[in-house]
């Protein structure tokens, strides 16, 4: 997504620890346009595999993932961090760690909302190391839907999630691939895959 990668260009900044800073467009601020294009992009790809319902984490996860249901016309649920006392049992839950925040966080969603049946593609805002999709198939699998595709907006192609998640078999979708960055060569972006 070319508008996508010109943003990343002219807005990303390069943090200690591999990080990218992208508050601007993904993770503070949000531009409706951009994150319109989003949705219409992994709704584009995913369409032909009938998804029934959308799955994400809060909070970044929340925008594009709102978009791309929207484009489909199918309900986004996300996961949530904390269990609010409205939340109705049975909740599935599992083990995450917030990679900008630190620490484990435990993730919820209620069995009200996702199920057999459901036909599920998962959207999140970054791709990294992966753990956190293994994270929401892990309660995929408790509720007994079936995980058809994943679409993260960008992917740190140097910390492999990719590869990592091989096992699941299933199309994954990035719309801008952070190849490498560091001082001297800066942020290398390129279209996702
Ligand atoms: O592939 P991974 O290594 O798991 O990294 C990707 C995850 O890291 C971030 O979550 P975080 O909780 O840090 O941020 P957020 O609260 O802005 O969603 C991001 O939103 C992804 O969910
Ligand atoms: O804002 C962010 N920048 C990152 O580099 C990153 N990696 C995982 N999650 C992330 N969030």
């Amino acid at each position: 997504m070319q508008t996508l990668v010109d943003e990343i260009r002219a807005q990303g900044i390069i943090l200690p620890g591999g990080f990218l800073k992208v508050d601007g467009l993904v993770n503070h601020q949000l531009l409706p346009a951009l994150t319109r294009e989003m949705g219409q992009e992994f709704a584009r790809h995913f369409a032909p595999l009938s998804p029934s319902k959308i799955l994400t984490i809060e909070v970044s996860g929340i925008a594009p993932a709102l978009a791309t249901a929207m484009e489909l016309g199918i309900p986004m649920v996300y996961a949530r961090k904390k269990k609010p006392l409205t939340m109705k049992e049975p909740a599935y839950t599992a083990q995450s760690v917030s990679r900008t925040k630190g620490g484990a966080v435990d993730l919820f969603v209620s069995s009200e909302f996702l199920g057999v049946g459901d036909r599920v593609v998962i959207i999140d805002d970054f791709l990294a190391s992966g753990g956190t999709v293994r994270s929401l198939t892990d309660i995929i699998g408790q509720s007994g839907a079936t995980l058809l595709g994943l679409g993260c907006v960008i992917e740190k192609a140097f910390e492999h999630g990719r590869d990592r998640l091989a096992d699941l078999n299933i199309p994954i979708h990035t719309l801008a691939n952070i190849v490498r960055m560091s001082e001297a060569e800066g942020i290398v972006v390129e279209a996702g895959r």
